[in-house]
């Protein structure tokens, strides 16, 4: 039997017990699966649901679900999974959540980069590390985009390459 060593191959592998039964394979322990896989997390913050309607001359016309489909093609090693909220204590929910288990995380805070100490200071307690994304250059932008409460603690930081930004980011952890 051929295995393509793709993340939804090990998921099954390590965490389905109908492939178990089904291949008489016997599954390895849970721990392996985390060593095989890297665990990333996009969190979009507000107006990112938009892309591809919201001011294409800065944006670009390519709307974030087709984009993201692409990327989880394309780095089937990774298990990449999405989250938006257009609500500050959501995106911070979801940080706590995730930020002692993944390997890293993706974040596009939108506006509340500029605004959220909650964010920020959010970014500091958890322990995955933070990579910083944003899809126009936001220091070619109006002076309030300058500021950032997110880059003090973030890993590192990509910006003004477009939805390319992210791909930049995931790259950074492989
Ligand atoms: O919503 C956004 C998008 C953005 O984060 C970007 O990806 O370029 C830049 C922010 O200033 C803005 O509020």
């Amino acid at each position: 039997m051929h295995f393509d060593c793709s993340s939804i191959f090990l998921e099954k592998f390590f965490l389905n017990e109908e492939f178990e039964e089904q291949t008489q394979i016997r599954r390895k322990p849970l721990y392996l699966l985390k060593i095989l896989i890297v665990r990333i997390l996009v969190i979009n913050g507000p107006n990112l649901n938009l892309l591809g309607k919201r001011e294409p001359e800065v944006y670009g016309n390519q709307d974030f679900d087709t984009f993201f489909k692409t990327m989880k093609s394309k780095y089937l090693k990774v298990n990449l999974e999405c989250f938006h909220s257009n609500i500050e204590g959501e995106i911070i929910n979801k940080l706590q959540e995730v930020g002692f288990d993944y390997d890293g995380i993706i974040l596009n805070a939108g506006a509340y980069t500029h605004t959220s100490i909650g964010i920020g200071d959010c970014i500091k307690a958890i322990t995955t590390p933070v990579v910083e994304v944003h899809i126009s250059n936001t220091f070619s932008r109006e002076t309030f985009r300058h500021q950032s409460y997110i880059s003090p603690n973030a890993k590192g930081i990509i910006i003004g390459f477009g939805l390319q930004s992210y791909e930049l980011a995931i790259q950074s952890f492989l």
